[in-house]
């Protein structure tokens, strides 16, 4: 830990002025660990939000009256709390809102576009497993809002509490690293050690739980065939590719798509849920692909970690993650820095970089590598959302160029087929002669 976050840590443990400044009322448990109480006001319903390692923020119920169990991250986006919860990377995780007024626009109307998908969420359901505000809103204002976030959480069943310092959970966060947290409502102050049954939802295969069952294909008449391997892809990334004109046949995460290789023009690898090292069948294909396949692959978030996995990069979890959409990253290239949107708590290591290989892009901030790309071959993936829905489109430009690479790349494998052909029917020389004259 470095001596700064030391510092901070020790300022919290101590009551930090920013903490007391927020006027809620603090207590030390016997533990020794610090207690936040928000008063709660007749009507309102009491919930705590406690961290394993032994902090708790105690609050106002506003979601579902149910208990949850997760790891509590942070995001610094201002906007878009309908997208991140039901972004299915936050699978199994507590989201923490740094943004102080959480819930001002409501939550949309369920319309779907051509495609299909839900225009305004990134996937059918509320996907994290806890939502932590400090502000709630409990009025709201938007022309295509339907309900307010609270009855959103009620109806999905899942628990929010409002009134907590956000402020000092992510200076617990980037201070001790990422920890589980829990949601309680209703109960008076528990003795969290003794009573939450902690379980760590990275420990499981978050990605089998929220892939597709079985493949589907969107946009039918599509002038090329890319197939989208689903580790918990959002919304927006099938309706980028559709809208660019591909037909997208999305595949489960561990779907044998190597034996289907010449059906597609191109692989996409989606972002998803949870460790990487619980794809093993994905990266044992996509290891298989890159020897085989010599047509573009691109791969988002867990998909840029499955796709370095599989070229020989090792993985490793950051001590808190980067969640936000104002991620600075640089292309090592050009030198140029993009604004990113991003959401992940494990990255690819530049130890080791394997032949061939090299890294596209470093996080301005912590230096962590933020993309990758095969020398030679059209093989590319990055850390961050150029899908971002609510955030920045810096680098939107990069699923037109994937879409663009794949029309190429299909070309020059129909002339090498055809020639292949030619080959076969006519004999070489005759064939060379053909070709010629065809030019
Ligand atoms: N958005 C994502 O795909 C996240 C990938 C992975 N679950 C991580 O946290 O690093």
């Amino acid at each position: 830990m470095s001596l700064n976050l030391v510092k901070t840590f020790s300022k919290i443990r101590g009551l930090s002025p920013a903490f007391k400044a927020t006027g809620l009322n603090m207590r030390r448990m016997a533990t020794g660990k610090l207690q936040a109480v928000f008063p709660v006001q007749d009507g309102e319903e009491k919930a705590h939000f406690q961290l394993k390692t032994g902090e708790q923020f105690t609050g106002v119920s506003f979601g579902a009256n149910t208990a949850c169990i997760g790891e509590a991250v942070f995001t610094t986006s201002l906007v878009g709390y309908p997208e991140s919860m039901t972004d299915p990377s936050y699978k199994g995780q507590i989201l923490v809102f740094t943004q102080p007024l959480v819930g001002n626009y409501g939550v949309p109307k369920r319309t779907r576009d051509d495609f299909g998908l839900l225009k305004h969420f990134e996937s059918e359901k509320i996907q994290c497993a806890g939502v932590v505000v400090s502000d709630i809103a409990k009025k709201y204002s938007h022309w295509n809002a339907v309900e307010s976030l609270s009855e959103w959480c009620q109806r999905s069943g899942v628990p929010g509490i409002s009134g907590v310092d956000t402020r000092a959970v992510v200076h617990l966060l980037r201070g001790q690293g990422s920890t589980l947290g829990a949601i309680n409502i209703g109960q008076d102050v528990m003795d969290i050690q003794a009573e939450v049954q902690w379980r760590d939802p990275t420990s499981m295969n978050l990605v089998e739980q929220v892939s597709i069952k079985t493949p589907r294909v969107y946009n039918p008449g599509g002038k090329i065939n890319v197939a989208l391997i689903d580790c918990g892809a959002k919304n927006n990334i099938v309706r980028l590719l559709c809208k660019r004109g591909a037909r997208v046949t999305v595949l489960p995460w561990d779907y044998d798509f190597v034996a289907h290789l010449d059906k597609f023009d191109g692989l996409f690898i989606s972002n998803g849920p949870g460790s990487p090292v619980h794809c093993v069948e994905t990266v044992q294909h996509l290891r298989q692909a890159i020897k085989l396949y010599q047509r573009p692959i691109f791969g988002i978030c867990m998909g840029n970690q499955v796709l370095g996995m599989a070229a020989g990069f090792e993985v490793y979890k950051l001590p808190f993650g980067n969640r936000g959409h104002n991620q600075p990253v640089i292309d090592t290239e050009t030198g140029r820095c993009v604004i990113t949107s991003q959401n992940h708590g494990y990255a690819l290591s530049d130890k080791n970089v394997p032949e061939d290989w090299q890294v596209s892009f470093v996080n301005a901030n912590d230096g962590s590598v933020e993309g990758i790309k095969h020398k030679y071959l059209p093989y590319y993936s990055v850390q961050f959302h150029p899908e971002a829905m609510g955030g920045p489109l810096d680098t939107e430009y990069m699923v037109r160029d994937f879409v663009d690479n794949v029309v190429e790349y299909r070309d020059v494998a129909w002339r090498k087929r055809e020639a292949e052909m030619f080959d076969r029917d006519l004999g070489k020389e005759q064939s060379q002669k053909l070709q010629m004259a065809l030019q």
